[in-house]
């Protein structure tokens, strides 16, 4: 069981501000790293593992740091965000590299032992060039795996995966995690994280922005006034109804053509909308949120 600890963290590259006083606790069971490009993930991941030193703050498993420290990076698998693996290996072969790396005292066995956890022993002797996506992710995974780690790191794990490989690999890091590992990646897609952490922490442009269980997120969301464009047979009637809707904000016709409508209840409002019609014989010919994309979200989060 192991503690992951980030304490006032920051990291900067010149004049660019990739992390911005960041203080998390990450315990076992997987956590989700959530946050739209450019947000810091990447940099907070390999503050993790011990790779990048923080420009300031500390970063600490149980309480030792991880940076520098060989005993802690024994504890640590990282699984990194870039495609170019060594094509020329064999998966067994990239596999044993990280054990040899690891000084594993039965690195066969432990690549074996890595191979078979991830499903790949099918393939382990063919060359890495042969692999699909998913297959090149797991073997990533199978040599973050190889000195037993209690936390494992995974940058953006199920970029480029179809839904199968990307079932596959859900159920891996369940299992993983299921063992007691401390499992943490990263992702800018809200669905990914949402199917299987236990634990969301939020980031955006350097900043920790929310954190908490997916309901908690979730809430946030949809608590939120929400954008919407309405067309309706009869725009300007259905106007007056919403206006009267609770869960209304504000209406506004837009050009003529369409209703832009600001709504807080997500809920509420998109059991309003048809039942108003049915009631008054409007027709419905479109309801689209407006402000759904992540970005918006996390703006949101951020300025609340
Ligand atoms: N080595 C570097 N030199 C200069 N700037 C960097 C470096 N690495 C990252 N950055 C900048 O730091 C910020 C955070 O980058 P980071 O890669 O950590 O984000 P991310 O959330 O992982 O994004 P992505 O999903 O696009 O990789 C970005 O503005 C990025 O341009």
């Amino acid at each position: 069981m192991s503690d992951l600890m980030l304490t006032d963290v920051s990291r900067w590259y010149g004049n660019v501000v990739a992390v911005n006083d960041v203080n998390m606790q990450i315990g076992p069971g997987i956590t989700g790293l959530l946050g739209p490009n450019g947000a810091g993930k990447s940099t907070l991941l390999s503050m993790m593992a011990g790779l990048l030193p923080p420009s300031s703050g500390t970063v600490t498993i149980d309480g030792q740091p991880t940076r520098g420290n060989v005993a802690i990076y024994r504890r640590i698998g990282l699984v990194p965000v870039q495609e170019s693996l060594y094509d020329f290996l064999t998966g067994a072969q990239f596999v044993r590299l990280n054990a040899d790396l690891q000084r594993v005292i039965q690195p066969d066995k432990a690549t074996e032992r890595a191979i078979g956890l991830v499903d790949m022993a099918g393939a382990a002797s063919r060359k890495i060039s042969t692999y699909s996506k998913g297959m090149k992710q797991r073997i990533k995974v199978a040599s973050a795996l190889v000195h037993d780690p209690e936390v494992l790191l995974l940058d953006e794990p199920f970029n480029g995966m179809d839904p199968i490989q990307r079932r596959h690999m859900m159920g891996l890091l369940t299992h993983f995690a299921a063992q007691g590992r401390t499992i943490v990646f990263s992702s800018h897609i809200l669905e990914e994280v949402e199917q299987i952490a236990r634990q969301v922490e939020v980031v955006v442009a350097g900043r920790h922005a929310a954190s908490g269980d997916f309901a908690a997120i979730r809430r946030l969301m949809t608590d939120r006034p929400n954008q919407y464009v309405v067309r309706s047979s009869d725009d300007r009637r259905l106007a007056t109804l919403l206006v009267a809707e609770p869960s209304v904000r504000g209406v506004r016709l837009r050009g003529g053509k369409a209703l832009e409508v600001e709504a807080d209840d997500f809920g509420a409002f998109t059991h309003a909308v048809p039942k108003l019609a049915q009631e008054n014989g409007i027709r419905i010919l479109e309801l689209t949120p407006t402000d759904e994309s992540l970005e918006s979200v996390f703006s949101y989060l951020v300025n609340s």
